[in-house]
């Protein structure tokens, strides 16, 4: 008997643990994400603190030690939650008890996401998400439960939900059968791992709006000419906005001589 490997096609499962699950169906009914959500290609399930709290107030935070501002999530009803996402998703085959699904806190002390983590996030089954608010979580939660910490960059949200819906959208859009072909080429482009430059620019009907026309290249029918065009506008704006950009592209080589006698000019039109 032939070995027959099993591919286990586990879905994308996420569960966030959120006092505003009612924020996530930006990401699970609407647009790409929600359609792809909607196919059963990943999966999306909210698990509120409030829920696990015992006293009548529904308490989820309190003041922090040692005084300052804010206050600062319990760590027993996020405990709880965690502890209800990973028993749901055992049951659902989402995770094994040899592979669980990381504990992720979504934090502005976390490392910074950007498609490389989303390519990794892609090859994953999954995660549970913990979005904080106010000041904090209480650090002897993050310290047992977190496994890893992740920002969406330097500038300050009111929570992780937002941080965590960003994470979501980047990883969906990765997997099989999400964007069609064509558009999965343009997904590698902002990958600065494969292409890295920034869009040229886009122009549908009509020719010509309110006397502003489509540059004529466009208009040629002549593939070769367009593709030419569209490379020499990413390589200008590239330079002009995100020169480092340029720089990996150069490193990786991913850079050809026709290339780099447009960013001359580029450079020469500039001054
Ligand atoms: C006063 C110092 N602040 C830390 C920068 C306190 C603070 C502000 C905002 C938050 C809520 N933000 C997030 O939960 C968050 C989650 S991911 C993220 N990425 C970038 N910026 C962010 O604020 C976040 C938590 C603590």
């Amino acid at each position: 008997m032939p070995f027959v490997p099993v591919l286990s096609a586990r879905a994308m499962r996420f569960d966030l643990i959120t006092l505003f699950p009612e924020m996530f169906a930006a990401v699970r009914d609407q647009g790409v994400s929600g359609r792809a959500h909607a196919r059963g290609i990943w999966s999306l399930v909210t698990w509120n603190p409030r829920d696990f709290t015992t006293d009548v107030h529904r308490t989820v935070d309190d003041r922090p030690y040692g005084g300052g501002p804010g206050m600062v999530m319990l760590a027993e009803p996020l405990s709880q939650a965690v502890e209800a996402a990973r028993a749901a998703r055992l049951q659902a085959g989402a995770d094994t008890p040899e592979a669980p699904a990381p504990v992720v806190l979504l934090s502005p002390a976390g490392r910074t996401h950007d498609q490389a983590g989303a390519r990794r996030w892609a090859d994953g089954t999954g995660a549970i998400l913990i979005c904080g608010r106010y000041e904090g979580i209480d650090q002897r939660f993050i310290d047992r439960c977190v496994d890893e910490e992740v920002s969406l960059g330097d500038f300050v949200l009111s929570g992780g939900e937002l941080g965590a819906m960003v994470l979501m959208d980047s990883v969906v859009r990765l997997l099989p059968g999400v964007l069609h072909d064509a558009e999965s080429a343009v997904q590698d482009s902002f990958n600065p791992a494969l292409d890295g430059l920034l869009d040229s620019p886009h122009y549908t009907r009509p020719e010509v709006w309110r006397g502003d026309p489509v540059p004529e290249p466009l208009l040629s029918g002549h593939h070769a000419r367009i593709a030419a065009w569209r490379r020499e506008q990413s390589l200008a704006l590239t330079a002009a906005r995100r020169p480092e950009l340029i720089e990996r592209a150069r490193a990786a080589g991913r850079l050809d001589g026709s290339d780099e006698r447009v960013l001359e000019q580029a450079g020469r039109d500039s001054k």
